[in-house]
């Protein structure tokens, strides 16, 4: 779960003045502006050109969709994620093509808080949005989409004409010691990450985008995710996992453009200049064994971290910011973050860092164990996961003490693509 960037570019609300499509409905009823609810409807009544019918007013909760960057990765974290992971089943590298057109319109308009599609009013017709957002807000939503390596190249097929545009980088993580990953929560063809501060809207953007693919992909898996809400939280701490722990603390500063170059954008020049401005994403769903966690000691759990639960500060230090002191040693002479300490492996000589931008999950019961399927869907954000990634799950797969608590059950790597501008749209510069 990790926290709070802004980023300069894509996050400031570019409206000041809240008019939900609650609000836009009121001030339609209050101020006599029936007839555009006659002339175009709900498509209409959520647009934001509509907002003008509400003169002074304005529309806040909005992330630009377009841009140099895709929103939704250096984003401050919303409250709820709807991740799903897709199978191309298009037939042609034109439908495809069409298909990301078609995305990055709905995609567009349900950022800003619109339904996806006119409004036909025909009675014959299913609607073209499935209408569970009408009325909502458009809660900060932000819609990612990312490639995986078997859309380039499959059983050796080149399916779209797309395997010269391969990035090297973009393949398979390789098999970690005590990994047991499960093919059900593996891969995928294409990636959309939904964030928003409501699960209804996160929830209807990926159902919309699903129902636009029919005939050219279905969903091979997908997860929701939770964190604490800014509503129960209004300081915006850090959140917590499910293990109670602050975790977010350490990430590269999104508000650092420099440091986004170096970590998190691909640079033309890195391999694959159609990529330039996009990142690599990993996602891995980590079951965390709670029962067995809340059985251990408090000093077991902050051994485990090399962080106190109550302050996140690291061990031996005050203060949650504090800069962790790896030489530092307990009252024993032993080191005070512990050799197998997470943050410690994690951290190494501190020259790899990843952007973390995670979620809980809660699903139910593990029909197996009988304990509780939950955990974390564990994203990361890299310019490139061979040097930063990869090295460092290599570390904590031999030697993290959290491994007794956790498992790694899935598993993929996404190329999410470069911003578009409007008129573009996404994977524009894939296809050219
Ligand atoms: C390979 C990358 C990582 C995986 C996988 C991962 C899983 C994972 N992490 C936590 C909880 C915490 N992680 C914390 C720090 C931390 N974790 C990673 C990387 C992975 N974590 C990094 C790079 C760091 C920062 C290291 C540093 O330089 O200090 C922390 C401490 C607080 C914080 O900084 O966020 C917690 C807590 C869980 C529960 C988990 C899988 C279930
Ligand atoms: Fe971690």
């Amino acid at each position: 779960m990790e926290k709070k960037p802004q980023s300069s570019t894509e996050e400031s609300s570019i409206f000041d003045k809240k008019v939900s499509r609650r609000n836009v409905l009121k001030t339609a009823g209050a101020g006599g502006v029936g007839m555009l609810i006659g002339a175009s409807g709900i498509g209409g009544l959520l647009s934001l050109s509509d907002t003008t019918v509400t003169k002074g007013e304005t529309i806040k909760d909005v992330i630009p969709f377009y841009g140099k960057h895709q929103a939704g990765i250096t984003t401050e974290t919303q409250n709820h994620l709807y991740f799903a992971s897709l199978e191309v089943t298009a037939g042609s590298r034109e439908e495809l093509i069409q298909l990301f057109k078609d995305w990055t319109e709905a995609a567009a308009a349900m950022t800003e808080g619109k339904a996806v599609g006119d409004h036909s009013g025909n009675h014959f017709l299913p609607p073209k949005d499935t209408g569970e957002a009408a009325g909502l807000s458009p809660s900060n939503l932000t819609i990612t989409f990312g490639v995986g390596p078997e859309l380039f190249e499959k059983n050796g097929k080149d399916r779209f004409g797309l395997k010269g545009k391969k990035p090297k980088e973009l393949k398979d993580l390789p098999k970690f010691p005590l990994d047991s990953l499960e093919d059900k929560w593996n891969g995928g063809d294409i990636c959309i990450q939904a964030c928003a501060d409501d699960l209804q809207v996160s929830f209807h953007a990926i159902r919309n985008l699903v129902r636009i693919a029919r005939g050219k992909a279905v969903i091979h898996w997908a997860q929701t995710g939770f964190q604490r809400t800014k509503q129960a939280d209004s300081k915006k701490e850090t959140p917590r996992n499910l293990f109670g722990f602050k975790d977010g603390t350490v990430n590269p500063n999104v508000q650092k453009e420099t440091e986004m170059d170096q970590q998190v954008w691909i640079q033309s020049g890195d391999g694959a200049d159609w990529l330039a401005d996009g990142s690599y994403m990993v996602v891995r769903r980590v079951q965390m064994y709670i029962e067995v966690w809340d059985r251990s000691t408090l000093r077991d759990q902050e051994n485990t971290f090399g962080r106190h639960r109550d302050s996140g500060a690291p061990l031996g230090h005050k203060n949650e910011f504090d800069k962790a002191d790896y030489n530092k040693k307990d009252e024993n002479g032993q080191p005070a973050i512990p050799t197998n300490a997470h943050m410690r492996l994690a951290h190494g000589d501190g020259k790899q860092q990843i952007l973390r931008r995670a979620y809980s999950y809660a699903d139910g019961m593990d029909p197996q164990t009988g304990s509780f399927d939950a955990g974390l869907l564990f994203i990361c954000f890299q310019r490139n996961p061979e040097k930063q990634f990869i090295p460092m799950q290599q570390r904590l797969a031999k030697n993290d003490k959290l491994n007794e608590y956790t498992v790694h059950k899935g598993s993929a790597m996404f190329a999410c693509l470069p911003g578009t501008q409007k008129g573009g749209y996404i994977g524009d510069t894939l296809f050219s």
